[in-house]
């Protein structure tokens, strides 16, 4: 994939704190209209790698371009097309969510105070929260901070959003909330990218992955292309399981489970199931069932990084 095509592309990212190495050679590609999962368990490196896209933290070495643009160079060029949610916002906690939303834009010397009533609704609209929008901040539930938060970075129009785990800490209602308005953003065409060590969310609502286990990147691509690099399974339901153990070892695969009337083994690359049913079929083996699964994500990622992944919602 070429550069332009690109909405965040490093090159040796590095960022070391004392001798501990955060973040090493990372090579990141976030194709442009993707919603891209930035994966990995806590302290893997991804609030770093974060700070550093957004120019808030120095990387020790490598390069960093964003919408095409170098970081931090052209950060005064590109951060204004850029919304961001890390570590959750400060508010003014008694003002309103629409009083809040307007001092951010104040400060912000890229928005034109013409058109911020205009925008502030707008923002508060695309969230869900015009309701809520005369409440003060404090009285706000932990998801719709967090809805006024995504608010706060679509006050204007942006070409990529950068969330740091926006459905931390919230309530099933709260991450169904933000997840659903992720989708419809990404829907408008925005790349999104966002930070997550949740498998579950980001099979949810991401196309890419990249996965990070300590300071490194150990897998990248489209989902699918994640779950094509796993390998097949083939489980098969026989009266006769000896003679299938039998046909199985001929072609190769070595049956990790197998009790009185079910065979299931992993499929070596070049050996599609098709072979292995016909094999039983020509051995005269009974097949009641014969399933193809392929390798769960899960498994994939567990191989990838040595650790298990919270799958919780
Ligand atoms: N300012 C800092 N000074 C020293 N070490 C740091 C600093 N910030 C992060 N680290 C260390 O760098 C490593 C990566 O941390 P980072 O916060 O990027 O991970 P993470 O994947 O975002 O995890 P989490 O989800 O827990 O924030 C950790 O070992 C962390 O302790």
């Amino acid at each position: 994939m070429s550069s332009a095509e690109l909405a965040i592309e490093t090159h040796s990212l590095s960022k070391k704190f004392g001798h501990q190495a955060a973040v090493s050679n990372l090579a990141l590609a976030v194709p442009r209209g993707s919603v891209f999962g930035f994966l990995g368990p806590n302290g893997s490196g991804k609030t770093t790698t974060i700070r550093m896209l957004l120019g808030l933290s120095a990387a020790t070495a490598g390069e960093i371009a964003v919408l095409g643009r170098s970081i931090p160079d052209a950060a005064a060029h590109v951060l204004p097309r850029v919304g961001a949610l890390v570590e959750g916002p400060a508010f003014y906690p008694f003002l309103s969510g629409r009083e809040n939303l307007r001092r951010f834009d104040t400060a912000n010397r890229h928005a034109p105070s013409s058109t911020r009533s205009a925008r502030v609704e707008a923002a508060l609209d695309r969230v869900g929260l015009s309701h809520a929008a005369g409440k003060a901040a404090h009285a706000y539930s932990l998801g719709m901070k967090q809805r006024l938060g995504l608010a706060n970075a679509l006050l204007t129009p942006r070409d990529l959003l950068v969330l740091d785990e926006p459905t931390n800490g919230l309530d099933p209602q709260g991450t169904r909330e933000v997840r659903s308005l992720i989708r419809s953003l990404a829907s408008d065409g925005t790349t999104i990218f966002l930070s997550s060590h949740l498998l579950a969310e980001v099979e949810q609502v991401c196309s890419h992955v990249a996965v990070m286990s300590t300071g490194r990147l150990v897998a990248q691509g489209s989902l699918d292309e994640l779950r094509a690099q796993g390998s097949e399974r083939v489980a098969v339901n026989t009266p006769d399981v000896a003679e299938a153990r039998r046909v199985f070892a001929v072609l190769g695969l070595s049956p990790d489970s197998d009790r009185d009337d079910h065979l299931s083994a992993e499929l070596p690359r070049g050996v599609p199931a098709e072979a292995v049913t016909a094999a039983l079929v020509r051995a005269n083996v009974r097949v009641r069932g014969l399933t193809v699964e392929g390798a769960s994500l899960e498994d994939r990622f567990v191989a990838l990084t040595g650790e298990g992944f919270d799958v919780a919602e």
